[in-house]
């Protein structure tokens, strides 16, 4: 069978897009393989035929895919909420959130050059609505444009009732579409400020800016049509959610498993309440009970410590390759 882009080759397939590059690539193909979809991309090809489903991956630019889902091109995409966000009303009302995938999270924020720092000892910008009536660039346009225009109209209203602005006059902050490089934007005198995402905050220090508002906070998550097509089929689509669901959880949880005194039980309980309920055995020695239980990765060390305090022992955490939960 021939691997190339042709309507003969995606029928009857499902259609499923990635991000074709950037910060949610990499994720995204580990995710693939831990959902055991099997494919080969071959180069220059932005489709790539499932070996082992009958499921079509289309590697789209990331902003492209919100578009793609609510218009049913394609049956299922992973993105931004960002770009869900950004691709407007029309676009993400056709659109519904089937999982948050719990990585690509980033916060998308106004930013200025940082006023404590000597460079911008003469800048007079210090608040967002201090912005108003000024330049910012962005690649967020749509959201940075909702944003402003809104604050514009606030601004607007506030400065005609205090006398500084006449009755007819009106403050429109312009808002200048980038396409990447936006920290740069002001140091290069293209903008007064800019709405840009951030994660853990080093392009925006290295660049002398500081954050003053926030308009939304992001994560991978998956989309589905919520019309879908007639080639859509529900049934794969769930067996798809459910193995990615599988995979997230598996990269989030571990197994705790440990032994505790009977009369202990029920304090074990409440720091290891399990997803569902424990799991909870009995040992030879009648005063004691095994637990077995998933924890949270993130707070496995403080519940260690609680099990420890309480006289459990024997407590083990087992990394879980995959599940369903
Ligand atoms: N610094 C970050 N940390 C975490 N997630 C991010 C970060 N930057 C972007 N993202 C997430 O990844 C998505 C894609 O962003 P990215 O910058 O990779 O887009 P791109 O324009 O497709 O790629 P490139 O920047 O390589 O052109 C964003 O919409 C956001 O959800
Ligand atoms: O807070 P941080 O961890 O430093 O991450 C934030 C940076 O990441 C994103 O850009 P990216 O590096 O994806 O490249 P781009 O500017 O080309 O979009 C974003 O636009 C910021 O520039």
């Amino acid at each position: 069978m021939s691997n190339l882009l042709s309507a003969e080759n995606l029928n009857g397939r499902l259609l499923f897009a990635i991000p074709k590059k950037g910060r949610l690539y990499e994720k995204c193909l580990e995710i693939l393989s831990g959902a055991d979809v099997q494919f080969k991309r071959q180069h220059r090809l932005d489709v790539a035929l499932v070996q082992n489903l009958p499921i079509a991956l289309v590697f789209l630019p990331a902003a492209d895919i919100p578009r793609f889902v609510g218009e049913g091109n394609v049956d299922l995409g992973i993105t931004g909420q960002d770009m869900v966000a950004e691709a407007g009303e029309n676009v993400s009302s056709l659109i519904s959130e089937e999982l948050q995938l719990g990585f690509g999270k980033c916060s998308l924020q106004v930013q200025i050059p940082d006023p404590s720092l000597p460079a911008n000892a003469q800048k007079t910008i210090k608040s967002v609505e201090d912005l108003v009536g000024k330049k910012i660039a962005t690649s967020f346009d749509h959201l940075a444009g909702k944003y402003f225009a809104e604050l514009d109209a606030k601004v607007t209203s506030a400065r005609q009732l205090s006398g500084a602005l006449s009755q007819g006059e009106t403050l429109k902050t312009r808002i200048e579409y980038v396409g990447g490089s936006v920290e740069a934007a002001c140091a290069l005198g293209l903008a007064d400020g800019i709405v840009d995402l951030v994660e853990s905050g080093e392009t925006m220090r290295a660049c002398g800016l500081t954050p003053i508002a926030d308009l939304l906070v992001s994560q991978a998550v998956l989309i589905k049509s919520k019309t879908p097509h007639s080639r859509s089929d529900t049934n794969l689509i769930q067996l798809i959610t459910a193995r990615i669901r599988g995979v997230i959880a598996a990269s989030k949880y571990v197994l705790c498993q440990y032994n505790v005194q009977k009369k202990d039980l029920p304090q074990a309980l409440e720091i290891t309440p399990g997803r569902r309920a424990a799991t909870v055995s009995p040992l030879e020695d009648a005063d004691w009970n095994a637990v077995s239980s998933m924890v949270l990765k993130a707070q496995v060390a403080t519940i260690m410590d609680k099990l420890e305090a309480i006289g459990a022992s024997d407590i083990l955490i087992v990394g879980i390759n995959n599940c369903r939960v």
